[in-house]
């Protein structure tokens, strides 16, 4: 066992937030991993290490032989311990614990600071709802009419207050809605609890559909007035009848549709009707289910800011090679106004065929690994499918598979040390295929909804020493931070990237300031290359 000073200092609100939330959102590179150890102290370890915000990676030899001095250092913390061997565990901890009091105290306390602001600000949805239209069907004033209209009488449904929509003053074709909250909402004795994807759904202005619903009371009856919980802990059994004593966030309160029969029991109703209407959610915010325009499409500002930067256009071939569920790539035809090619690739069958059922104009969809799309081979690259030849396309997007730590709000997150560096694995396979099947003039956009430095600026910098023909270049409207420092990336280079950083909501940011919706949006990054002529270039 570790020792009982081994502990941190003061950090039980802070492990709280960690075992919620898991935030590998961490500045620095690599530290450690130790093998043989107990997984309790394993885990205290761990958590002691990320509480100075580094990352701990799994060793490259894993191997359940080795003995307890058997601790491999990686980074900076290696330059200082390297080659010291540990008896037991207690020196090695005693050595680490010398080693981080020596560190810059500043530097982790800011480090602490961000992290912090970082876990408060993910926990909460957006205070705006984004929203992109299709300028070839509808103009922005007409858009905003009837979009009115309907939330007219969807808070007439419900008794709330209509929301302000305004266009982006950057991009026609988004309009953004003004959301409100928290609004503070007193508990009644009926509590419904919903699985965690519902809750989130609510927080952003989602009705409670039933097959959302996990427990309810006996009494539950049409018409009863109700609080909403989510279920955190994700362990409510689907048709609890008694309280929930797990942990559980109340998103708001509500009138029941339905009763608990008609959930649970043998005359079960449509599931996919509203079970809770939200008359008093904590944070108002349109309905979107309720808004199925043709033209319309709900989409986080970030997703239309970076096929923006993508730039397609008319007449062109476009390759989306990470697709479903297709937003981007609907965006993606709608800026080429219906006219060129486009190929949306998918590796998931099942996501292909969806995206494939939305029948958009000019797409062809292909359920096909996006990082096998490349052959040198002719006869297979003259056929309407994938492989590609290199040079076939003019633009190609690469809004990449990622450990999603962006989303918002996001109260639960079990994602494992192994599945976060499988990502960036995976997406620098599919940076260097892009390459290879731009044209040279070519433009790629290479996006992620996360904010991880490996992910982001670090892959952005081991692209760039790879393919030094990717040159990195200002999107036409920067509405995201620089990048991060503390990688490979040059200052240069950050200023080109743009991460979404939330994290500045929790900076007394004016709360009336015009350009608010632009900051308080999921963590996401673009960057934007063009494919130049070595030749020319040097
Ligand atoms: C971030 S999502 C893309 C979202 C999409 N661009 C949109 O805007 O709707 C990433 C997608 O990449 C798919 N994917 C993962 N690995 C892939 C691969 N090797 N080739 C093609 N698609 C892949 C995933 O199944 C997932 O649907």
């Amino acid at each position: 066992m570790l020792r009982k000073n081994f502990q941190p200092k003061s950090e039980s609100r802070y492990f709280k937030a960690i075992r919620r939330k898991r935030p590998w959102l961490l500045r620095r590179g690599v530290v450690l991993q130790h093998d043989n150890v107990t997984p309790h102290s394993a885990n205290l370890t761990q958590q002691w290490l990320q509480r100075y915000g580094w990352e701990i990676l799994p060793h490259p030899a894993h191997s359940p032989d080795l003995a307890p001095s058997d601790f491999h250092l990686f980074g900076p913390l290696k330059r200082h311990l390297g080659g010291m061997a540990f008896e037991t565990e207690d020196d090695f901890i005693s050595e680490l614990r010398n080693w981080f009091d020596n560190l810059d105290v500043d530097f982790f306390r800011a480090a602490d600071v961000e992290l912090d602001k970082m876990l408060q600000v993910l926990a909460l949805p957006p205070m705006f709802t984004t929203l992109r239209i299709d300028l070839n069907i509808i103009d922005a004033v007409d858009a905003i009419h009837q979009i009115s209209m309907c939330l007219k009488k969807q808070c007439i449904d419900t008794g709330l207050d209509t929301f302000e929509i305004f266009q982006h003053s950057n991009y026609e074709d988004c309009l953004i809605l003004k959301n409100r909250g928290p609004i503070p909402v007193g508990k009644v004795e009926k509590e419904v609890i919903v699985d965690v994807a519902c809750g989130m759904a609510v927080l952003r202005g989602a009705h409670v559909f039933q097959q959302g619903i996990m427990g309810a009371p006996a009494s539950l009856a049409k018409g009863d007035t109700v609080s909403v919980f989510a279920d955190l802990d994700k362990k409510c059994l689907k048709g609890l009848i008694s309280k929930y004593q797990g942990t559980k966030l109340h998103v708001g309160n509500g009138t029941s549709q339905v009763s608990r029969s008609e959930i649970f029991g043998s005359n079960k109703t449509n599931q996919r009707g509203i079970g809770i209407l939200m008359t008093n959610p904590v944070y108002e915010a349109p309905s979107l289910s309720e808004m199925s325009f043709p033209w319309l499409v709900p989409q986080n500002l970030p997703s239309i800011a970076c096929v923006h930067a993508l730039d397609p256009q008319p007449g062109e071939t476009v390759l989306d090679m990470c697709a479903a569920p297709g937003g981007k790539t609907s965006h993606i035809a709608a800026l080429m106004s219906y006219k060129g090619k486009i190929v949306a690739m998918e590796k998931s069958n099942q996501r292909a065929k969806k995206l494939e059922q939305l029948c958009i104009q000019n797409v062809q969809v292909y359920a096909f690994d996006s990082t096998l799309a490349l052959t040198q081979d002719n006869a297979a690259g003259q056929k309407a499918g994938p492989p590609f030849l290199p040079a076939s396309f003019d633009r190609v997007l690469v809004d990449a598979p990622c450990s999603a730590l962006g989303q918002r709000p996001c109260h639960v997150n079990r994602i494992s040390v192994n599945q976060l560096h499988s990502f960036p694995v995976i997406q620098h396979k599919l940076l260097l295929v892009a390459a290879e099947l731009l044209k040279p003039g070519g433009i790629l956009v290479y996006s992620t909804c996360t904010i991880t430095l490996e992910e982001n600026e670090q892959q952005v910098a081991r692209f760039l020493a790879k393919r030094p023909d990717m040159k990195l270049v200002n999107p036409h409207t920067k509405l995201g931070n620089d990048g991060l420092g503390g990688c490979d990336l040059s200052d240069t280079h950050r200023t080109l990237v743009q991460r979404f950083d939330p994290s500045v909501v929790m900076c007394n940011l004016d709360s009336h300031s015009r350009d608010l919706h632009n900051v308080d949006t999921i963590g996401f990054f673009i960057a934007k290359f063009v494919k130049v002529d070595c030749k020319e270039n040097t």
